[in-house]
Formats: C-alpha cells, sequence, structure tokens
C-alpha cells in the first residue's frame, strides 16, 4: 500500500507528533484514508474499506476519492487547506462521523488530506443524528414550499395525481372551470383534495398571477366569521385596530377565495356571503362604506347541501351561485386504480429530502386496494409514511409492512361480488370485468399497457372497456 509519509517529509516535530498520533487515531476510528494533492486516494486501511463495502482496498488506489465516496468532502480539504474536524458523511444509507485534516509538506505547501471516521456506529450520538436528520427534512420541506410559494400555490393540475377514468373526469371539469371565470362548488368527503384541484384551478386561470387566498369556515369561530370574511374598519369596536384590517375578499381581490367547507357557514353570513357574489361588494365591520371587490369563489364542501337545503341550514339561493360549475370528487375507495400512482407520487413526497427510497411492491399496492379509506388521500398518505417509519427493509414497502400500519377496520374484501345476491348474468359479467379491469390497474400501478397485457387483451380494447365504464 502506498506510504503516507514520504522520507522527505519525515523531519521535523510536527512530523514527529503526527507520527506519534496517527497510529493511536488510525486504531481508535473505524477507519482512515489519505488522498494526495490531486484528491486520489493513496492510502486507505482495511477497516475502512471494509466499512465501504469494498473489495481488495488496494483497486481503489489511484482512484478520485469523489469516485469511490461520492459524499466525501475532502477535496474541500485539500483546496482550501482548513480541517473539517466534525462532520456527519452519507454513504449508502448509513451516517458515519467523520474528521478530515490537511497534510502539508516541509516547505508548508498542501500534499493532501487524511480522513478518520470516528464511529461506525451512531448509537451515542442518536439524538445529535436524529436533530440533524430532522433540520435536513425541514430544510428541504422549507424549500420545496418556497418553491412552489413562488408560483402563488403550492399545487397545480399535475399534483392531482391520477389516471383512472374517474379522476380524468375531475381534471377535465378542473381545466373547464378554470378556463372560465364562474364560481365553481368542489364536493367530495374529507382529503380527497379539494384543497389542491382548487389551487390547480387558481393556477391554471387567468387569475393565476393574482392572490390565491383559502379560508376554512369550520375552523374559524361564529363571531369571528363576518370579520375574517369581510375585514374591520379602523376603530369599529373597542379594543379594534386603529388601521384598517382587511378580509379575505380585499386580501384576494384580482384573485381566487377559496371558501373550504362552506357548509359550515351560519345563515346570517350566508346573506353578506350571497350579497358580495352578486353585487360585487362588501362592508367592513364598523364601516358605512361599501367597497367592491373582484374575486373568483371556488367553494368546497364534504357535506351535502341538498339536503342541508331541504332542512333550512343551508340557502337555495347561495347554493345556485355557488354551484355554477359542480365538480364532484370521488373517493379513493372508488377509484382504487389510481393506488399505485397515487402511491408513487406520494412516496416520492414523503421520502423527497430524505436519504430514504420509498416504493411499493405490486403486493403492497394490493394490500391497501382491501381497505375502504374513509380519510382518502390524506390517509393513505399517513398510512405510507407510518410504513416507512416502521419499515426495516430499506423503504420497499411489501403486503406485510402495509398490514402492519393499516388500521383494522374498514377492511374489506378485494372481491366485492361474493356477497352480492344474483342478478341478471349480463350484470354479473360486466360487473366481474370492470372488477378485473380496476385490478389490473391497481397491480400495473395505472399503467394501461401493462394492465392490458396482464389482461390478455389489446391496448384499444381496454381503452375502450374504460370508456364504457366512466
Ligand atoms: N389527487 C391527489 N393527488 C395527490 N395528492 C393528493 C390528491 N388529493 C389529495 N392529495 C393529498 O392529500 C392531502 C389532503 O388533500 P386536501 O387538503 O386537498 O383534501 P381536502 O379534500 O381539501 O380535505 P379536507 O376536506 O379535509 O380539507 C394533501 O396532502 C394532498 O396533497
Amino acid at each position: 500500500m502506498t506510504e503516507l509519509f514520504s522520507e522527505t517529509n519525515r523531519n521535523g516535530l510536527t512530523r514527529d507528533l503526527i507520527e506519534a498520533v496517527f497510529p493511536m487515531f488510525e486504531e481508535a476510528s473505524a477507519g482512515a484514508i489519505a488522498v494526495d494533492r490531486e484528491t486520489r486516494i493513496t492510502w486507505i486501511n482495511s477497516s475502512y474499506s471494509h466499512l465501504l463495502g469494498l473489495g481488495d482496498p488496494k483497486s481503489v488506489i489511484g482512484k478520485l476519492v469523489r469516485q469511490v465516496i461520492p459524499q466525501t468532502r475532502m477535496p474541500e480539504v485539500v483546496e482550501t487547506g482548513k480541517p473539517l474536524l466534525l462532520d456527519i458523511m452519507e454513504h449508502n444509507n448509513q451516517q458515519l462521523v467523520v474528521t478530515r485534516l490537511p497534510f502539508y509538506d516541509d516547505d508548508g505547501h498542501i500534499m493532501g488530506a487524511v480522513a478518520f471516521v470516528l464511529y461506525d456506529d451512531l448509537q451515542p450520538l442518536t439524538p445529535l443524528v436524529a436533530k440533524y436528520r430532522r433540520l435536513h427534512q425541514d430544510l428541504a420541506a422549507a424549500r420545496k414550499a418556497l418553491a412552489k410559494k413562488t408560483r402563488g400555490t403550492r399545487y397545480n393540475l399535475a399534483d392531482f395525481v391520477g389516471a383512472s377514468p374517474a379522476a380524468l373526469e375531475v381534471k377535465r371539469r378542473a381545466r373547464l372551470a378554470a378556463g372560465r371565470d364562474m364560481p365553481v362548488l368542489l364536493l367530495g368527503e374529507t382529503g380527497t383534495g379539494k384543497e389542491v384541484l382548487a389551487q390547480a384551478i387558481h393556477a391554471v386561470s387567468t387569475r393565476a398571477e393574482k392572490p390565491f387566498v383559502g379560508v376554512n369556515v369550520a375552523a374559524i369561530p361564529d363571531n369571528l366569521l363576518e370579520a375574517e370574511f369581510f375585514g374591520v374598519a379602523p376603530g369599529a369596536y373597542t379594543g379594534a385596530d386603529r388601521r384598517t384590517r382587511e378580509g379575505k375578499f380585499q386580501l384576494a381581490d384580482g384573485g381566487t377565495l377559496f371558501l373550504d367547507e362552506v357548509g359550515d357557514m351560519p345563515l346570517p353570513l350566508q346573506a353578506k356571503l350571497l350579497r358580495a357574489l352578486q353585487e360585487g361588494e362588501i362592508e367592513p365591520l364598523g364601516s358605512n362604506k361599501i367597497a367592491t371587490v373582484d374575486v373568483r369563489v371556488v367553494a368546497a364542501t364534504s357535506r351535502n347541501l341538498e339536503t342541508m337545503i331541504a332542512t333550512g341550514e343551508f340557502r337555495s339561493d347561495l347554493y345556485y351561485r355557488l354551484n355554477v360549475l359542480e365538480i364532484p370528487i370521488p373517493p379513493l375507495r372508488d377509484r382504487l386504480a389510481d393506488l399505485g400512482v397515487l402511491c408513487e407520487a406520494l412516496l416520492g413526497e414523503i421520502c423527497d429530502g430524505q436519504e430514504m427510497r420509498g416504493e411499493i411492491t405490486d403486493a403492497g399496492v394490493a394490500a391497501l386496494g382491501g381497505y375502504d379509506w374513509p380519510g382518502n388521500i390524506r390517509e393513505l398518505r399517513n398510512v405510507l409514511e407510518r410504513a416507512m417509519t416502521m419499515g426495516e427493509d430499506g423503504g420497499l414497502l411489501d403486503a406485510d409492512a402495509i398490514f402492519k400500519v393499516l388500521p383494522r377496520s374498514g377492511t374489506r374484501p378485494v372481491s366485492s361480488l361474493v356477497s352480492q345476491p344474483v342478478r341478471p348474468l349480463a350484470k354479473t359479467l360486466a360487473d366481474a370485468e370492470s372488477q378485473a379491469i380496476e385490478e389490473a390497474l391497481v397491480v400495473s400501478r395505472g399503467n394501461r399497457t401493462r394492465a392490458a397485457k396482464l389482461l390478455g387483451i389489446s391496448r384499444s380494447v381496454l381503452y375502450e372497456k374504460l370508456a364504457r365504464m366512466s
């Protein structure tokens, strides 16, 4: 193996010291490596080559260190001449604590660098590493949010993942809504993506450059809703701010106002909202001046507004005003064919910025297909996140990993044909065909070519059948 210290740099106190200290370091550390001025490996001890999973240590001598350890910062040490006394380096999904030092010749010229792995077992440093990981994740999330914020909204239509006929219909309507400046009503259970879609509609509309303002009606106490919506005039009531406080309508002026859970709006406020929508005028609390606003409203609810109208809880005139274009978003249980692509997208999001690989096997996807998904895609995301946290197999989720985290209630037999009463043969056959197609799409993760192959039919026949199913 190449000598670390040559004859020419063996003299002097510094050399002596280095030579005295080096063997101790090498022995105490979990590995050591040296590079020359060109950052080529000149020496590596056997414990480090073992830790890195290299076969013969000699095989890497002369190679650029980055080719062997992509994450290394030794080139930085050689370039700057500054030591990196403590650093955490990721290599093959393990975190190594490393110290890197430059070394010089007698004339003070940099000769290269040496690095020691201090621990290969980070047990004593677990809290530190956990904190490091958390900060790493937070940073990645913040960067992503910032990138999306510069677009005005966090989501666009591509973020509404799904290729099933039902999902494509939702996207078709959303595109239609985006192209026309009319109120839109999104209907769907919790977690089906109503907010994703509202933002997407805004992002592809002519108002995209203007603000998107969201307000969750259910989350605000009734007595604060009016101020939240229409703003407050200066000194409107004792203790009120002396400055004008803008409401969501003013903040959204020129853009889109997303009214989430509009079914939870108290009746008196429904009347004021109707006026704002009809006249484009609002009256801030404590003000006698009318302000004009130009907003496009996208409302959403998980409640049945027609039933609420019948019971007097929701104004029918407001309903018709909001419901110019209605987009029903199907629950996840009704579009199981999208499970595969959804898993791929959600696992990508979950693992983003982390040194994790998130993948799911076909059996894992099929296991998800046996559950009822009352919390829809939000719940799916949580389940995948839990499975990733608890999983051990390098981030590959199989059926077992899914069953471990899937809530017990709500699982249903994959075949829904079993317990049905006898029906006309044609109907039973059509249902069996639909189910086989859905299952093939689940297994092929929405890949229609693969699904057609699995079903033993041509792609065009599959498209034909899918069109008939929608
Ligand atoms: N079609 C989709 N594709 C990808 N992710 C989705 C989709 N639908 C929802 N999600 C994800 O699921 C979560 C919940 O979505 P969102 O908040 O839009 O649902 P919601 O219907 O508005 O729920 P709630 O009614 O409870 O407010 C988010 O993390 C979102 O990114």
